[in-house]
């Protein structure tokens, strides 16, 4: 039987390369980074598809080495989109054959240890939630940058509830507001920079936004350290979260969030001869991730230049 017409989209690259990269300053301080890197290239290699013809091929193999080659060059400390960024340029202007290149990177959260109160040397331990970036680059110079924050768990004991959903025959929950709120964001921002060259040149600059985005994510989940604020329902939270980092930073132009709701069910025990072995009076929880509420949302500037 004959075929029909076929289009055939197509990317290859390598996925997971990690690596660690130690800078040892003169002082003796050493700065140290984890990474694990993905990569994936657009390219005319069409025929390795369809002829077996490999010609145009970048061996993903050559992608991995790549990695470890501009790391050793970075000759100085630098984020995830930074680096990103570097290995955007290389692809995209090193092969003729490649047109856009695109990759992600996540830094496991290694933090200086600190030993009676003093930043040690050359001592770190792993933290909890993890820094995140999409960068792609074309061969014209345009790009896209998307950073992000994966795995940043946070719960509250009160100052939250869930009232007036629908109701009808399937539905049992009650009403309430007293409950525990819990959650792990993965949340991602992108930048208005289209080209290369309008990225600032400010030296950590993609770093310090991260943690000032990660400060404005946790300041408004939580309210004020004395009486918190009232979250009506994950979303009406991660909306505001949203819009906190859209007003705070003019240079973020859209921020996605992902709060799946970690539940943490009120406990009540009876048996047939004990009707009240344990009661609940907003004390004792069973948490439990699965099932688990899965809410997500992106809040975008209308007018996203700066
Ligand atoms: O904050 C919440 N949002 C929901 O959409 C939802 N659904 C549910 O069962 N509990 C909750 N809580």
């Amino acid at each position: 039987m004959a075929m029909d017409a076929v289009r055939l989209e197509q990317r290859h690259g390598k996925a997971r390369v990690r690596v660690g990269r130690v800078w040892r300053e003169a002082n003796g301080r050493h700065r140290f980074v984890e990474w694990s890197v993905s990569i994936s290239l657009l390219s005319d290699c069409l025929p390795a598809y369809t002829h077996g013809d490999n010609s145009d091929i970048v061996a993903t193999d050559t992608m991995k080495n790549t990695v470890y080659v501009k790391a050793k060059e970075c000759k100085q400390p630098l984020s995830v989109e930074d680096f990103a960024i570097v290995l955007g340029k290389h692809f995209t202007s090193f092969y003729q054959q490649v047109t856009a290149a695109i990759i992600n990177v996540i830094e496991k959260p290694w933090e200086r240890i600190h030993i009676n109160g003093q930043p040690h040397e050359h001592g770190f331990k792993l933290g909890s939630e993890k820094h995140t970036t999409e960068v792609i680059v074309r061969k014209s110079g345009a790009l896209q940058v998307v950073s992000g924050v994966e795995g940043l768990a946070v719960l509250k004991t009160t100052q939250s509830g869930f009232e007036g959903f629908v109701r009808d025959n399937f539905t049992i929950l009650p009403e309430t507001r007293e409950r525990m709120l819990a959650t792990e964001v993965t949340a991602s921002w992108r930048y208005p920079f289209e080209t290369l060259s309008s990225v600032p040149a400010k030296e950590f600059y993609f770093q310090e936004r991260y943690m000032d985005v990660k400060k404005v994510l946790i300041e408004t989940f939580f309210g004020p350290a004395k009486g918190g604020v009232y979250s009506p329902s994950v979303q009406s939270t991660l909306y505001h979260m949203a819009k906190a980092v859209l007003a705070r930073f003019p240079d973020v132009s859209s921020v996605k969030l992902k709060m799946p709701n970690l539940h943490f069910l009120p406990v009540n025990l009876s048996s047939k001869d004990n009707p009240v072995i344990v009661k609940f009076e907003d004390d004792v929880y069973l948490p439990t991730d699965e099932p688990h509420g899965s809410i997500e949302a992106t809040l975008t500037r209308i007018q996203s230049k700066m």
